[in-house]
């Protein structure tokens, strides 16, 4: 069998990919999808460490969040970030994975903080790694948590799992004339202003030359595709 092409990876999850095709929240069937395919990289050898998004459930209450103070509305959507988490370390546990929530933010009850050597420590010892809460700050996103946690241990590569499978033109579910990029250096996605990710997280990884992979989540078998470095996705790099 050919070996994994990368060793330790950040694997973005965005929040939105958990409604499945629900509204909002958390649909029990993708979870269970998503949590399969990473087993199958964790099994393979592969250190995972996870970032979790929010968007499935802060969307449910964002019209309830309308006229909001912004640093307000942004710690409503960390913590819901908290939430994916537990939620997917859970279905994790279910499948044979031991996983570890880490978050940004103090919430000693519910979940450890995030400290990066045990964080590196989990990793070692083959664990899951749920990274939550985003960077902790607002006015971030959990792309940019997810290029911070990236660079912060080690990983080789940031791999951003979305409902597209890759950066393409101009936005695929809005664009039907768009078309997907194989490659494309972090210059060109911020010039050309490529909604797929925040210009934060893109000049944080072009910064600290962490390539990124767009690829889609939905596609079954796409995320081991990457991991064993076949053609999949996007590759986003210096
Ligand atoms: N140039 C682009 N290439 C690919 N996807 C894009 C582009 N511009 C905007 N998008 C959108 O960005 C989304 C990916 O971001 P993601 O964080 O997963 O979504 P969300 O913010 O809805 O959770 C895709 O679903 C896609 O519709
Ligand atoms: O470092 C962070 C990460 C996230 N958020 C908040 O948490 C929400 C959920 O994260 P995100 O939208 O990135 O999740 P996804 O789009 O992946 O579902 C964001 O909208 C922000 O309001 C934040 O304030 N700081």
């Amino acid at each position: 069998m050919t070996k994994p092409a990368y060793q330790r990876v950040l694997l973005k999850l965005s929040g939105e990919a958990l409604m499945g095709d629900d509204q909002f929240g958390i649909n029990r069937a993708t979870i269970d999808r998503m949590v399969a395919d990473v087993a199958e990289v964790a099994k393979a050898g592969v250190e995972v460490a996870v970032v979790i998004g929010g968007g499935n459930i802060f969307r449910g209450v964002a019209p309830g969040a309308q006229g909001m103070d912004r640093a307000t509305a942004d710690y409503m959507g960390m913590l819901a970030t908290v939430m994916n988490a537990l939620a997917l370390a859970d279905a994790m546990r279910h499948v044979g994975i031991t996983a570890r929530v880490m978050s940004a933010i103090g919430i000693d009850q519910v979940v450890e903080p995030y400290v990066r050597p045990k964080a590196l420590q989990y990793l070692e010892e083959g664990k899951v790694v749920v990274f939550a809460a985003g960077t902790g700050n607002p006015f971030f996103t959990t792309d940019t948590a997810a290029a911070l946690r990236g660079a912060e241990v080690g990983a080789q590569i940031v791999l951003k799992a979305t409902k597209v499978d890759g950066v393409y033109t101009a936005d695929p579910q809005k664009d039907p004339n768009a078309t997907r990029y194989e490659s494309i250096t972090f210059d060109e996605a911020i010039s050309k202003q490529l909604q797929v990710m925040d210009a934060t997280a893109f000049a944080l990884c072009r910064d600290q030359k962490l390539p990124i992979k767009v690829f889609s989540i939905v596609k079954p078998g796409a995320l081991m595709r990457v991991i064993m470095g076949e053609d999949e996705g996007t590759l986003v790099h210096v």
